[in-house]
């Protein structure tokens, strides 16, 4: 059985009708990229998969005892409000310090259960809420944009971060990103939404895609082609293939 099951998934705000006719699933293992213009309603279906938001159609289901990690695109916290990571972490269940430290010394934050979540650097802040995620013992791990505002070699780490963690554990990572150079090197499945699924399938399916295409245009707009770009182009002379992406500045046409 999937983990989890989106079956004619609607939602609606007020009478806005966001998303409409979604059918989707995820297996145990799978690494799935979310992707969509602004406004698509992606984190919108993260939250209803979450169950924190309630369908207007169509159902979710979820396979027994699954349970899923959640880090969110942003998280405000109040700066006046003196909060030490230990205590965040032990939000809403209480977690022992060891547990604490070894989740803290896995995301390669190690020093700050003591210290307030204010004070935190944006990469340190995501580190931390991985943390909580992983505190839930994930089968899935839910993640909305989790490296917005962080710098080139930031998101890299995070990503790789990231996989190490699920091979770890063998969860199932669905993810929500525009890092898609970065992300989509991994990906099983690539979904794209605007409102409802447009198009989706292996990465270089989607990029393919006509529905895909209209929406993210061909050429430098599109973060598929740039992932792609490596994979297909000709080179001219011979060198190391083992460089990083970001070595390539230049874009597929
Ligand atoms: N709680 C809410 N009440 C009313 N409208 C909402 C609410 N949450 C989101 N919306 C609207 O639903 C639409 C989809 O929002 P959502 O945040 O899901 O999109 P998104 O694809 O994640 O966008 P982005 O890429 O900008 O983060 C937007 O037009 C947004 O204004």
């Amino acid at each position: 059985m999937s983990l989890i099951t989106a079956a004619g998934l609607g939602v609606h705000y007020g009478g806005r009708k966001v998303l409409f006719d979604i059918d989707f699933q995820m297996e145990r293992g799978e690494i799935v990229t979310i992707v969509g213009p602004n406004g698509s309603g992606k984190t919108t279906f993260l939250r209803a998969l979450l169950g924190v938001v309630p369908p207007s159609s169509g159902r979710i289901t979820r396979a027994k005892g699954v349970s899923v990690g959640y880090v969110p695109q942003r998280l405000h916290i109040d700066p006046g409000l003196p909060l030490p990571v230990s205590r965040f972490l032990s939000l809403p269940k209480r977690r022992s310090a060891s547990e604490i430290a070894q989740v803290l010394d896995r995301v390669g934050v190690p020093d700050v259960a003591a210290q307030n979540m204010a004070t935190l650097s944006g990469g340190q802040f995501q580190r931390v809420l991985l943390a909580r995620a992983l505190l839930v013992k994930p089968d899935i791990l839910m993640l909305d944009e989790p490296t917005a505002g962080l710098d080139q070699p930031g998101v890299a780490s995070f990503y790789r971060l990231i996989e190490e963690v699920r091979r770890e554990i063998g969860c199932a990572v669905l993810s929500v990103s525009h890092d898609l150079h970065v992300v989509m090197a991994a990906s099983d499945r690539v979904v794209c939404i605007n409102g409802h699924v447009c198009c989706e399938g292996a990465p270089h399916v989607v990029r393919a895609a006509p529905e895909y295409r209209a929406l993210f245009g061909l050429g430098t707009g599109g973060a598929l082609a740039l992932y792609q770009h490596s994979h297909d182009h000709e080179h001219d002379h011979d060198h190391d293939h083992t460089h990083e992406e970001k070595d390539h500045a230049h874009h597929a046409g």
